[in-house]
């Protein structure tokens, strides 16, 4: 795909913003488990905080292709933080984007696209993952309100977040069509962080459990209709999926640059490394690879921007993205040989950092389920 001027300046101007104030800093952050306050506020001083919002609530409308091309510069810097953004700007605020009235709209989106209050999402829970119609959460109608008990696992920014779109069982004998999508201010009595992952990669990044304890919310918070939450779950992690292929895009292409300068000065048996055709092809190959997946994420961009239906080649770009993400990031380590396993290089955080991409927002099989249905079915 070719860029145009203004997707050229948007990337240009996140990797030099990227480059200079994320990637430096991100091991800090790292060994921190957090992230700077401020660092949200600069990026939505960049207008990174409201992608794919209209600039009529205060959206900077770069679009799906825009936010992809900033989030593998962010993810380039550094990967825990591009999930945050990745999640604010899809999951996080698009369902009240797409299903929103306007008073929702005024009250919860116009300040998360100001990023004075960050967006995060809430279907997953213990026992259920990829099944996401099983879910145990349940609300239950009292009056003017909707009471939510349950537990919900693995939630990106579940203790910064500021506002949350969480999914609970209001009609239990309807299955799927049972569940309805709610949005709650994470300072609503009843909600509980009752704990924080301990993880492989991407620390800084909050992952957490939360308890939603006799949490009242009012019926006004209720997202489209009572019963819509599964179909608002599934619309949304469309745009989710390909935010995380253009993560992984961001972290492969960190590790394969990395890889070159390495390739570049290391000299084996008389000369630089990259002038034995073992690493020369492998770094061919990594960055083929590295190209082929941004190709796929930005056409799933340009089909979403264009408001065509999306869903398998948005589910392509994921498997696709994050399984190529791993590999080439494993070769990097491959080529720096024993530094590759120091932290005293980069590229043994851009593989653990990159792993999660194929699991969350939806596993490589569930992409599968997802393809395969489309590829058989039409
Ligand atoms: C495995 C699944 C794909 C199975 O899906 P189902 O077969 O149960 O669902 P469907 O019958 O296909 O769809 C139900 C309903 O929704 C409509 N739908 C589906 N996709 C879309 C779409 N892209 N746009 C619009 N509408 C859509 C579909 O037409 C049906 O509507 P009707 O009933 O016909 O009216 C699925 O369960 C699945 O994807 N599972 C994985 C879930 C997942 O990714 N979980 C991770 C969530 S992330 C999280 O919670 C942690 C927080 S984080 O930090 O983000």
């Amino acid at each position: 795909m070719i860029l145009n001027e203004e997707q050229t300046l948007i990337r240009d101007m996140v990797r030099n913003f990227a480059q200079d104030r994320i990637a430096p800093n991100a091991r800090e952050w790292e060994a921190n488990e957090a992230f700077p306050p401020e660092i949200f506020a600069e990026m939505a001083e960049l207008g990174l905080m409201g992608m794919v919002a209209p600039a009529e609530i205060g959206g900077s409308e770069i679009g799906y292709v825009g936010l992809a091309l900033a989030l593998e510069e962010i993810a380039a810097g550094d990967g825990a933080l591009s999930t945050v953004l990745s999640v604010h700007n899809s999951v996080g605020y698009g369902p009240i984007l797409k299903f929103g009235n306007n008073e929702q709209k005024e009250k919860f989106l116009a300040p998360m696209v100001a990023g004075e209050k960050l967006g995060c999402f809430a279907l997953t829970e213990p026992h259920t993952g990829s099944d996401a119609s099983a879910l145990k959460c349940r609300a239950k109608r009292d009056g003017d309100h909707y009471v939510l008990n349950g537990t919900k696992q693995f939630i990106t920014s579940g203790k910064i977040g500021d506002t949350l779109i969480a999914f609970a069982v209001t009609d239990p004998d309807k299955g799927g069509k049972g569940i309805s999508a709610f949005i709650v201010p994470t300072d609503t009595p009843g909600y509980i962080v009752s704990s924080l992952e301990h993880k492989m990669g991407q620390k800084a990044s909050d992952t957490a459990q939360i308890v939603f304890e006799d949490m009242r919310i009012p019926a006004e918070n209720l997202l489209g209709e009572e019963g819509m939450g599964y179909k608002i779950a599934l619309s949304n992690l469309e745009s989710g999926r390909i935010g995380i292929a253009s993560q992984c895009v961001g972290m492969a292409r960190a590790a394969l640059d990395a890889a070159v300068e390495y390739a570049k000065e290391r000299v084996a048996f008389g000369k630089p490394i990259c002038e034995h055709q073992a690493i020369a092809f492998k770094l061919a190959d990594m960055a083929t690879q590295v190209h082929a997946a941004r190709q796929m994420v930005l056409h799933a961009a340009s089909l979403k921007d264009a408001d065509q239906p999306c869903l398998k080649e948005a589910s392509m770009a994921k498997v696709f993205a994050s399984e190529m993400a791993e590999r080439v990031c494993s070769d990097a380590i491959q080529v720096f040989g024993g530094y590759g396993y120091s932290s005293e290089f980069p590229v043994e955080k851009y593989y653990r950092d990159v792993r999660i991409c194929q699991i969350y927002e939806g596993t490589s099989e569930v992409q599968k389920i997802v393809i395969s249905r489309a590829v058989i079915n039409g």
